[in-house]
């Protein structure tokens, strides 16, 4: 199969910004838009993940579904949304990292997070890759950036925190680097919104 990544030109700044996005909401926005400012990049690439291996597939929903809904959601210019980890097979994020590593060396990436995701990376599967592949941005989130500041992956990568004020020199930065990002919290979550929508239908 031939993977068909989005066009981007060399060395340009790309945010990866991964997401189960059943459905994606204002937030998700709000943070890919924090992440485009704050990291002075030229693409935020949303890839709508087949499946997060540590959720039940009962919550994540049909994937037509979930790429119409990111692809409503995701409107601006320098956004892109991409079904790449469903061209891949992939099931894990390190496999996905894996899978574009040819395209790697010929721009600048980073992978973009809310904080409730690093608070939990270590959870993901080969978490130790993730880091050394790329840089993290870890975008604040509410309840969740003092954990994600104290928590397993910020500890085991303490020495490779770039400070807030240096966040435009993280895509360029050789991994392990990852920056916590603030930016006005924002209270959406896509369980929040498949409840209210059960509730509503009942
Ligand atoms: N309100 C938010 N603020 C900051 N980051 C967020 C917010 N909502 C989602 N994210 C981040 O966006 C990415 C994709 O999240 P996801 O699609 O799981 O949305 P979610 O609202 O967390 O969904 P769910 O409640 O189903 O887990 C993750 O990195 C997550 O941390
Ligand atoms: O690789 C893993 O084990 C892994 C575990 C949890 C989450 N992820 C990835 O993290 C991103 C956010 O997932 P989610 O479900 O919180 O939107 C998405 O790209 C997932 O594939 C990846």
């Amino acid at each position: 199969m031939i993977l068909k990544p989005p066009a981007f030109g060399e060395g340009q700044r790309i945010g990866l910004f991964g997401g189960s996005f059943n459905p994606a909401h204002y937030g998700h926005y709000m943070v890919a838009l924090f992440a485009l400012k704050r990291l002075e990049l030229d693409w935020v690439w949303w890839l709508v993940s087949p499946q997060n291996p540590l959720k039940d597939p009962s919550e994540t929903g049909e994937y037509a579904a979930r790429l119409a809904s990111t692809r409503a959601v995701a409107k601006h210019p320098r956004f892109v949304v991409t079904d790449i980890e469903k061209q891949m097979g992939s099931r894990t994020t390190a496999q996905t990292l894996r899978g574009l590593r040819p395209l790697l060396p010929r721009a600048h990436f980073v992978w973009i997070m809310g904080a409730d995701s690093f608070a939990s990376l270590h959870r993901w599967h080969d978490w130790l890759e993730i880091p050394q592949t790329l840089p993290l941005a870890v975008l604040a989130r509410p309840g969740f950036s003092l954990r994600a500041l104290g928590g397993p992956a910020a500890t085991r990568f303490a020495e490779a925190q770039v400070p807030t004020n240096q966040a435009p020199m993280l895509v360029t930065a050789k991994p392990p680097a990852w920056c916590f990002i603030p930016m006005p919290l924002r209270p959406e979550s896509s369980t929040a919104i498949r409840r209210r929508a059960r509730a509503e239908a009942t």
